[in-house]
């Protein structure tokens, strides 16, 4: 029996719950399908050379020629009914499952032993922050604030910690045009990293396997920073025509001192753990092989101390800088507001959309 309109009402609803993400070129091609499905052949005036997203997507419709509306909408619906099974056979690691928070997408939420846990879970597209996963990260933080726990670690799931900003955010650009998607994108880049800095109990980064961009410039907000001696940490805005954000500009510094950041920040220099440890950034590497091992151990016995003191005493460190981190983050995200509608940004974007480029 050939698919109904229904069916392909259905499919698209589906197509919202998946849980993994399918990737560009499949939501190319469903993006494709559907416009053959409910429009017919590709109506629409070749987008200019520099808008890529517009072209990349007229170039998959029209690409359909002439097929008949019923067989793309019937492929639209076999294609996400791959997915869907596909995705539901993906057994992703869900450490702590019985203890787990619902209700996240794209994180793994668990509080055991004192330890709220929350571990980034998009691990095919190395963890890479969607704009989901950003709300997602605002909520658990505001929840492991009033929970009972001592402290709460932020992690990542698979072989990565996180690859940073996801470069496909930039592509679902609302009717406001990309004018409007900066400002978005900026009100919610600074509203996640204020929920880094007004978080109240002692914050853990153990990271697990290599950071880029926005994982690694956050970690200065972190009261603690744990390494694999397999991550490396590296900061490529100028490559993409960004400028530092997370507070970088200020915590950096003071960090590592001026010239050390100017190179990580400026000039995209990638640091080895040992690297990073040497520069203050981290606070301590720990062989791949027995790192969750040792770690945990250490956290675990952590969590036992009373949670009051714990609260009081990061509070006692990091209260007096408050304000200051508030004005930074203020200001980096007005630069980089303007830095998104640059064009060298929107290259960067879409070198790396059209497989062009990797770091
Ligand atoms: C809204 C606020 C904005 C705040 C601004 C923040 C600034 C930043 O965070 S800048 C940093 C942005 N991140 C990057 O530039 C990293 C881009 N990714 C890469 O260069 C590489 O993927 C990698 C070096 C991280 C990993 O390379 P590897 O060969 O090991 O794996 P891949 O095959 O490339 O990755 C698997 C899969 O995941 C997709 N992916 C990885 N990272 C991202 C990302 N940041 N955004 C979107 N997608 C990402 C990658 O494309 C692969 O997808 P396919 O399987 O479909 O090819």
């Amino acid at each position: 029996m050939r698919a109904s309109l229904k069916d392909l009402e259905n499919a698209v609803n589906q197509v919202k719950l998946l849980k993994k993400d399918p990737g560009n070129e499949v939501k190319l091609k469903l993006y494709a399908l559907y416009k053959q499905a409910t429009e017919g052949p590709c109506n629409m005036p070749k987008p200019g050379v520099f808008d890529l997203i517009n072209k990349a997507k007229w170039e998959a419709w029209n690409a359909l020629g002439s097929l008949p509306e019923e067989t793309a909408r019937q492929n639209y619906v076999d294609l996400v009914s791959s997915l869907s099974s596909s995705s539901e056979s993906s057994s992703q690691v869900k450490p702590g499952a019985d203890k787990e928070h619902a209700g996240y997408g794209t994180l793994v939420v668990t509080s055991e032993d004192g330890i709220t846990k929350i571990m980034l879970n998009r691990p095919t597209r190395k963890n890479a922050i969607s704009t989901q996963m950003y709300q997602e990260i605002i909520l658990a933080l505001k929840a492991a604030s009033q929970d009972d726990s001592a402290i709460t670690v932020l992690t990542g799931n698979g072989d990565f910690y996180c690859s940073g900003n996801d470069l496909t955010n930039v592509t679902d650009t609302p009717l406001g045009g990309i004018e409007e998607k900066a400002k978005n994108s900026t009100n919610l880049l600074r509203d996640f990293v204020a929920s880094f800095i007004d978080f109240p109990k002692p914050l853990i980064a153990v990271v697990n396997g290599p950071a880029v961009g926005i994982a690694v410039t956050l970690l200065g907000l972190f009261d603690i920073v744990y390494a694999s001696d397999r991550a490396t940490f590296h900061t490529p805005f100028s490559h993409l025509g960004l400028s530092p954000e997370g507070c970088s500009s200020y915590t950096f510094p003071k960090i590592m001192g001026p010239t050390k950041a100017t190179e990580m920040l400026t000039f995209g220099k990638k640091l080895t753990a040992r690297e990073a440890c040497a520069q203050g950034l981290v606070t301590e590497v720990f062989p791949d092989a027995t790192f969750q091992k040792e770690v945990w151990t250490r956290l675990t016995a952590y969590a036992k101390l009373p949670s009051n003191v714990l609260r009081i005493s990061k509070q006692v460190i990091r209260n007096r800088e408050k304000e200051k981190l508030h004005s930074v983050n203020v200001e980096e995200s007005s630069i980089i507001q303007g830095r998104f509608l640059s064009e060298e940004s929107m290259n960067a974007v879409m070198n790396f959309l059209s497989k062009r480029a990797k770091l």
